[in-house]
Parts: structure tokens; C-alpha cells; sequence
């Protein structure tokens, strides 16, 4: 057990990725409302503290077909009957690192119950690369929920900066 997964023998699991933390509250709390196993997919490279510059590497990954190497797997994942996997929208689609999470892990005969938070701008094609990238996994429909923009947060913070004397 390690600061980011906490694996207790449980069938169910809740597996996320987050940035600005808003798929992490929902993680929580399936996790604890359903007493599931926890694991948060991590790349081992993280991304930039930045958000533009984020945005920029993300875009390029995308636009590559890139699947950045994971920090860690899930050990055993074949012992779960149900996997709850959480992610944001990036560029319109599930991030890079959700493509290397499903390549990485087999999934057949597993229900997948997707959690997925955006900006606002939908789903775009997540769903599809879901499809794409679990093959055999039985796709339940998916909880969305629209959450803060990092970018809505940054802009309000730098009129605000911009309004004020230079300390
Ligand atoms: C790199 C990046 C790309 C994003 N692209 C989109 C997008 O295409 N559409 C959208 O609605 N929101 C987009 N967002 C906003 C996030 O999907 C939204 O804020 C999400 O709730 C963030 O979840 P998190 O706090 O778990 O990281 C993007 C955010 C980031 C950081």
C-alpha cells in the first residue's frame, strides 16, 4: 500500500486521474461510500506545474497517439469484477494517460462505470477510446459531471492580480 493506492482485497476498485483534483472528490467518495479499493493513475513523468504548458503537452500526446508510461499498475487486476475509472476531458478526449491505463491493464469480462468531469465542452470522444482501448470490458454508462476550469480560476486570478499595486 503506498500514499496513492489503497488495495484491501476488495472486487470493486475506483481508479483516477486528476489534475485540479475535482475527479479525486468524486474518487473519494465512491471509494468510501462503497468501501471499493482506491488507486490513482499517475505517469511517471508528471505533467508541468503550469497549466498552458499542460494544456500545450497534452495537446501534443493527443495529436501523437502518445501513452505515457505509467508510475505504477494496479497489482492483480484481474480480481476485480467492477472498476470505476475516473478522468477529466482533455482536448475534447480521455487524457493520454487513460489510453496508457487501459492498454496496460486487462480488462475483459470487467464492468467499466466511467466517472468523468469536463470543463463544460462534453464528453467529446472519451467514450469512443473507452470503447477502443478495453476491449471485452462491458461499459456501463457513464456519471458526468461539469467541474472548475483551472484556466476560469487563473483568468479571474490574474484580473485580480492585475487590478492591484505590484507589492
Ligand atoms: C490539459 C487540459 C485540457 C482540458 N480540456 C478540456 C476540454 O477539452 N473540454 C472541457 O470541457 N474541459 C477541459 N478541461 C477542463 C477539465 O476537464 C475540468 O476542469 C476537469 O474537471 C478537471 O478535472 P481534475 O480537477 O480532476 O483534473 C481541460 C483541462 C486541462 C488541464
Amino acid at each position: 500500500e503506498t500514499a496513492h493506492a489503497s488495495l484491501g482485497g476488495s472486487t470493486t476498485l475506483v481508479a483516477y486521474f486528476t489534475r485540479s483534483g475535482n475527479t479525486r472528490v468524486i474518487a473519494g467518495t465512491i471509494h468510501r461510500a462503497l468501501g471499493t479499493d482506491l488507486f490513482e493513475i499517475r505517469p511517471a513523468q508528471s505533467y508541468p506545474e503550469d497549466y498552458e504548458a499542460t494544456v500545450e503537452q497534452a495537446r501534443g500526446e493527443r495529436d501523437r497517439g502518445d501513452e505515457p508510461s505509467l508510475a505504477e499498475r494496479v497489482p492483480n487486476v484481474g480480481s476485480y469484477e467492477t472498476v470505476f475509472l475516473g478522468f477529466p476531458i482533455w482536448g475534447e478526449t480521455a487524457p493520454p494517460v487513460i489510453r496508457s491505463f487501459l492498454s496496460a491493464h486487462d480488462l475483459q469480462g470487467t464492468t467499466l462505470r466511467p466517472f468523468i468531469t469536463h470543463g463544460g465542452y462534453g464528453l467529446g470522444n472519451s467514450l469512443s477510446v473507452l470503447a477502443s482501448h478495453a476491449p471485452g470490458a462491458r461499459i456501463e454508462p457513464p456519471f458526468v459531471m461539469e467541474a472548475d476550469q483551472e484556466r476560469r480560476t487563473l483568468n479571474q486570478v490574474r484580473g485580480w492580480l492585475g487590478e492591484i499595486e505590484r507589492p
